[in-house]
């Protein structure tokens, strides 16, 4: 019958997802291999830019916007327009570089200051684990660090294609667990449609 199938009942969510980290941590070339399933040496990011990508889930069709912010400190004081009407972060360090995790952390008292830990998912994730060899941060100390802010955690590499898909999967689930939550609770502020003026405003950010 028209309408009654699992597509026409399934629900669509699109969410704001930005990617947050020092310079040369890897928030492009994730983004790159989420998106395009590739990987390539040199995504220099001036600014901001923008990829999206669908999920059709069994429970739900899930858009995410991902924004993909520049790390060079100049623009670190415009960040907060960015992240701004956010749902969920991915905090990005290098695991060769553990400056790149102080840095996570700063983004991360940013992030807290904006939004209620109920507000948005966060995740932290350290990449180049291709580069284990150089490793300067323990697995164990991103991962304790997470678990005592209640994050989620993994270790990606952009480069060999590992646990990149898995991570967008588990924000979206967390986001989609979110969901019927708030919908078995309707008191609570729903979030998951994107507001056109809110919207608009994002893109003018973009053109920074
Ligand atoms: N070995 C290895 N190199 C990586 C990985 N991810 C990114 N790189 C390299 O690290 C460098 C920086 O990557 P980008 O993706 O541009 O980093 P970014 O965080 O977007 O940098 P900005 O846009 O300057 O903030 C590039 O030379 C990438 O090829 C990875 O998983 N493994």
């Amino acid at each position: 019958m028209p309408g009654t199938s699992l597509e026409g009942i399934r629900p669509t969510y699109t969410y704001k997802v930005v990617l947050l980290g020092s310079m040369s941590v890897g928030k492009s070339s994730l983004a790159y291999r989420y998106v395009k399933n590739d990987f390539k040496e040199l995504l220099p990011t001036v600014g901001c830019s923008f990829f999206t990508q669908t999920l059709n889930l069994e429970v739900a069709t899930v858009k995410f916007e991902i924004w993909d912010t520049a790390g060079q400190e100049k623009y670190h004081s415009v960040c907060h327009l960015y992240y701004r009407g956010a749902h969920a972060a991915l905090l990005i360090y290098d695991i060769t570089n553990k400056e790149t995790l102080n840095k996570a952390k700063l983004w991360l008292r940013d992030l807290e200051k904006e939004f209620l830990p109920s507000e948005i998912v966060i995740a932290l994730v350290g990449n180049k684990m291709d580069l284990a060899a150089d490793r300067e941060v323990a697995t164990q100390e991103g991962e304790e660090f997470a678990r005592t802010k209640g994050l989620l955690f993994t270790e990606t590499s952009a480069k060999s294609c590992h646990q990149v898909n898995d991570i967008f999967m588990a924000i979206a689930q967390e986001l989609l667990q979110r969901e019927q939550e708030k919908a078995s609770t309707p008191s609570l502020h729903r979030r998951s449609t994107i507001d056109l003026g809110e919207s608009r405003a994002r893109m003018g950010c973009c053109q920074l």
